[in-house]
């Protein structure tokens, strides 16, 4: 199926044909097959489906954290398949950001010493100006010399919120990020993941499995069984929600 969600702006992620198989033989797991699907720049795309559907796999081969079996993965027209280890390292450092559900900061180090890290695991030098303005965005400028032990849940995820922001990525990928928060921290951090599509003209491409979450996104994709199974612009927990139900998500 080729689910082009609009072709009226460029792509900021573009799947041809994507298909990953993890195993051999018998044993083998078609975890995505043959997805093709553009993903708009400067929209937030949420993914969901039932458990196994293929999320986690989407998102890691959109991301150039996974390699697929089969078709091509292009990051603002880059295809990534070409690409060494070096350098699709490289490329992920310097055009995407990551938020995960965990946080993934570094307990030792400051809240601005996370942010600017992968910065400065690249060889730069921090923008001051820059390193300012993030923290202004995620609402922590007055919290900067904390460690991540000193932070709530939600503060812990606006730092990887900043860190994602700091090297102006292309897409920043997000897996399950509310997950590990509370329904009302949960809503400041989407607020803030939709802030920087609607002001600073983000891409956005998310995991979740919550519909709250998903009807901050403008589309949504719902896999099943490895396969795009369905879209919704524009969505509504509600209509997520029900869509899930007809996916049979959470029939068991
Ligand atoms: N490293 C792996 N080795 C073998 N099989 C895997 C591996 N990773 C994922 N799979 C399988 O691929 C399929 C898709 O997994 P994936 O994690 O992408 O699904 P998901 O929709 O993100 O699931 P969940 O909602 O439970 O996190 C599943 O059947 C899973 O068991």
């Amino acid at each position: 199926m080729n689910e082009a969600i609009t072709r009226t702006v460029p792509e900021a992620i573009t799947l041809q044909a994507v298909s990953k198989v993890y195993g051999k033989g018998r044993g083998a797991v078609a975890a995505l097959r043959e997805v093709s699907v553009g993903l708009p720049k400067g929209g937030f795309t949420a993914i969901m489906g039932p458990s196994g559907s293929g999320k986690s796999t989407f998102l890691h081969c959109a991301a150039g954290l996974d390699r697929p079996s089969a078709g091509t993965v292009k990051l603002g027209g880059t295809d990534l398949s070409g690409l060494s280890d070096t350098k699709l390292t490289e490329l992920r450092r310097e055009r995407a950001g990551f938020v995960f559900q965990a946080f993934n900061l570094v307990s030792s180090l400051t809240v601005s010493q996370n942010i600017t890290l992968p910065l400065r695991l690249a060889g730069k030098r921090a923008d001051r100006a820059r390193l300012a303005a993030v923290l202004q965005r995620v609402g922590l400028t007055d919290r900067t010399g904390h460690r991540p032990g000193q932070l709530s849940g939600g503060q812990q995820q606006r730092v990887a919120i900043a860190r994602a922001l700091i090297a102006d990525p292309e897409v920043i990928f997000a897996d399950e990020p509310t997950g590990a928060l509370d329904t009302m921290t949960a809503r400041g951090v989407l607020v803030l993941l939709r802030e920087t599509v609607d002001t600073m003209g983000q891409t956005i491409v998310m995991v979740t499995h919550d519909p709250v979450a998903a009807a901050y996104a403008d589309t949504v994709l719902f896999l099943a069984d490895g396969r795009i199974a369905d879209s919704m612009h524009a969505p509504t927990a509600a209509g997520v929600a029900d869509r899930m139900i007809r996916l049979g998500a959470w029939a068991r």
